[in-house]
């Protein structure tokens, strides 16, 4: 489905289907953006029409994706999102549903729209009560529509809200979410306290602007499915964040007059005793992604000399690779080097033409001023660097103490990462953020969790040296490349359909196009 669409709908237009391929980019607004760009379109026209219309909306979507829902359940909180969840209550009522709506907040107190779509849901004999449970013992036909917070949460719902947050989870059948999954923080995808409790929905209907939130942290498992309704505004106010999505004309593909030389030459960096095969997955899906020659120095002891299930694959030893020259290539640096990754980065950081800096070359750095000053100074120098942490390895960076600092504002720290090392930066994870200094960040749409298994990041470094010195710069490189990988295991958890880890090697076969 991919505009929705419902016989009996009111009228409005159908919310988009927000997907990763296929279009250019989609904005992004947080919060703050959000609401200027709200006052902006009121300002424009009469008085309740954004309310009338994300009612509407959200009322026709209600009905496409659960046609013969018997009893339909609002759980309404006490700002404008619950306006906007009162207003679908009163289309779905007309609709000849059977219509339940928990309104959790002081009717009285309700700002001018929501009190307005209460009269108005009221007049209609939608049946409105104060209670936080359902009417009835749910069963897996119904419908349930979470108004409770929008843009407008701000801490984690405690009391009849909470509780409200609770039978939503619980609920046995399929749950909308009205702009946000009630508790999820609008800009960071998170949780607004640790302990605090978000609704799960199978599909969010996002209003007016798209939320960061919904992409990345834990939004993609609250979220569900996202649809976005611009409610007729056609609204172009410069972004937070762009959600990456991939055009096919992004791709230019291979001249026939192009050889090997004209897609560039990759050295591995990595390898350590007990870790050789990181270097491995790095190296094959260095050529995977197409890179014309890929060599490989482990720093285990000997290195290793050959690799007989990728015979492309060039091993160099240490003396080898001290007479190569480093300016013309891409270097993976990183990749199961453990400390020994250390000694080769002040050459690495002062001589790569291109580098990636990925798992312990970032520990390294981050444990190092000196290191940390040849990346700085690089980046001044415009030299193009792009580092791939993980959360801990970005808190490292960072020198904050945990992960979960990093994980509490991903966009933020990912900038910050960029902004100090004049690098492109991925923050990997769920919506990996890649950022770069002065530049709007991307959040990567694509990716599950089949990719929480060892030696995918060494696979996703690899493929993006690859896919870099094929005329592409060291941004674009590192979005295509995470969109790759993600889209890659987005493939196998639909052939396979559950999220089993994905194996690395298995992944680098569906980067390069084997059989799902
Ligand atoms: N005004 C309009 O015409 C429009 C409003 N829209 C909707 O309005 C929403 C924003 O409305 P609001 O700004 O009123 O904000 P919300 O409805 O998201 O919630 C804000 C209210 O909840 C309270 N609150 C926040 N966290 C709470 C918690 N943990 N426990 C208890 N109360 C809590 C706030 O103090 C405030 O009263 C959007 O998300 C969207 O759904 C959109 O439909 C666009 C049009
Ligand atoms: N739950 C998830 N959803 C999406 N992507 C994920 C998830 N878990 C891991 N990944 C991706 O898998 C890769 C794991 O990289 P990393 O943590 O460096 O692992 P390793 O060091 O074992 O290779 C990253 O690209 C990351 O974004
Ligand atoms: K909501």
């Amino acid at each position: 489905m991919d505009d929705c669409s419902a016989g009996t709908a009111p009228a409005s237009r159908a919310p988009l289907r927000v997907a990763a391929h296929g279009r250019p980019p989609w904005p992004l607004h947080g919060a703050a953006l959000s609401r200027l760009i709200e006052q902006h379109a009121q300002q424009g026209l009469p008085t309740h029409t954004l309310m009338q219309r994300a009612g509407a909306s959200v009322a026709r979507f209600a009905l496409a994706i659960a046609p013969h829902a018997r009893g339909i359940w609002v759980a309404c909180g006490p700002g404008n999102n619950g306006g906007d969840g009162l207003e679908a209550a009163m289309h779905l009522h007309r609709a000849g549903k059977r219509v339940q709506v928990g309104l959790l907040g002081d009717p009285t107190r309700l700002p001018p729209d929501a009190a307005a779509s209460l009269r108005r849901a009221q007049a209609a004999g939608v049946p409105i009560t104060d209670s936080a449970s359902p009417p009835t013992v749910p069963s897996c036909h119904d419908l349930a529509i979470d108004a409770l917070l929008g843009v407008g949460g701000a801490r984690a719902p405690q009391g009849a809200l909470a509780a409200a947050v609770m039978h939503l989870r619980h609920w046995p059948g399929t749950v909308l979410c009205v702009d946000l999954p009630s508790g999820l923080h609008p800009d960071t995808g998170q949780a607004f306290e640790e302990s605090g409790d978000v609704v799960r929905g199978h599909h969010t209907v996002s209003l007016l602007t798209l939320k960061p939130g919904l992409f990345t942290g834990s939004g993609r498992d609250h979220a569900g499915q996202v649809w976005f309704d611009d409610l007729q505004t056609g609204l172009r106010e410069p972004p937070t964040a762009w959600l990456f999505s991939k055009s096919a004309s992004i791709e230019p593909g291979r001249r026939h007059s192009q050889h090997k030389g004209s897609f560039g030459d990759v050295l591995v960096l990595g390898g350590a005793a007990g870790m050789t095969g990181a270097a491995l997955l790095a190296g094959r899906a260095a050529l995977v992604a197409g890179a014309g020659r890929v060599f490989v120095h482990t720093l285990g002891d000997p290195a290793w000399p050959v690799d007989t299930m990728t015979p492309e694959l060039m091993f160099r030893d240490a003396a080898a690779v001290e007479a190569m020259n480093w300016a013309p290539l891409t270097l993976v640096c990183g990749c199961g080097g453990g400390t020994v990754v250390r000694a080769m980065l002040p050459r690495a950081l002062s001589h790569a033409g291109r580098l990636v800096l990925d798992a312990d070359a970032l520990n390294a750095i981050a444990a190092d001023p000196m290191l940390q000053s040849l990346l700085e100074g690089r980046g001044r120098r415009g030299a193009a660097t792009i580092l791939t942490p993980h959360p801990l390895e970005a808190a490292r960076l960072l020198g904050v103490e945990e992960a979960a600092t990093v994980q509490s504002d991903r966009l933020r720290a990912a900038r910050q990462l960029a902004d100090r090392y004049r690098s492109v930066v991925v923050l990997k994870g769920s919506g990996s953020v890649v950022a770069a200094p002065d530049t709007v960040p991307s959040i990567n749409f694509t990716g599950n969790a089949a990719l929480a298994s060892a030696g995918t990041g060494d696979v996703l470094a690899g493929w993006m040296a690859g896919l870099w010195p094929q005329g592409r710069d060291a941004l674009l490189a590192a979005q295509l490349a995470t969109h790759a990988h993600g889209a890659a295991a987005d493939r196998w958890v639909a052939s396979h359909g559950h999220q089993g880890p994905l194996p690395a090697s298995r992944l680098i076969e569906l980067l390069a196009g084997y059989p799902p």
